[in-house]
C-alpha cells in the first residue's frame, strides 16, 4: 500500500516545531487556523475550475493542493490520513455488506 500520505503527515508534524521563514508549513502554523481553512477554501476552488476546463494534469495539480493543505488542517488538529483513511475503510466495509444484504433480500 502507498504509503506517501503517512510519510508527508510525518514531515507535517515535525515542522511544528521548525522556523515559519524557512518552511511554508511552519508559516501556516504560526499564521493559524483561520489561514489554513481559508486556504483549503482556495484550493477548493481551484480544484473546482480545474474539474470545469476538464485538462486531466491542471486537476491532479489542484486536487494534490487541496489534499496538502487538508493534511496541513489534520495536523493542526492532533489528527492525521490514517483517521480519514480508517473512516473511508469503514464506509467501503458498510457499502459491501450493504451490497450483499440488498442482494439477499
Ligand atoms: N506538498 C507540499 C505542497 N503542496 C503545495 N505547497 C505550497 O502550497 C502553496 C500553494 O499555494 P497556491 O497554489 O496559492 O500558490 P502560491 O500562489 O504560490 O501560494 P501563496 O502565495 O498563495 O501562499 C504554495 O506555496 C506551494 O509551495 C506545498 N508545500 C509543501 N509541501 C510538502 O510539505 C513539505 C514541507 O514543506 P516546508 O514546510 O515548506 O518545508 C515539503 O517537503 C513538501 O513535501
Amino acid at each position: 500500500m502507498n504509503d506517501t500520505l503517512e510519510r508527508l503527515a510525518l514531515v507535517l508534524e515535525a515542522r511544528k516545531t521548525a522556523d515559519p521563514d524557512s518552511s511554508y508549513v511552519a508559516k501556516l502554523y504560526a499564521r493559524g487556523l483561520d489561514t489554513i481553512l481559508k486556504k483549503i477554501g482556495e484550493e477548493a476552488t481551484e480544484t473546482v475550475m480545474a474539474g470545469k476546463d476538464g485538462v486531466p494534469e491542471q486537476i491532479v495539480y489542484e486536487v494534490a493542493d487541496l489534499w496538502f493543505h487538508t493534511l496541513v488542517l489534520l495536523a493542526h488538529q492532533g489528527l492525521g490520513p490514517d483517521a480519514v483513511l480508517a473512516e473511508l475503510e469503514r464506509r467501503f466495509g458498510l457499502s459491501g455488506l450493504e451490497e450483499k444484504a440488498s442482494r439477499a433480500r
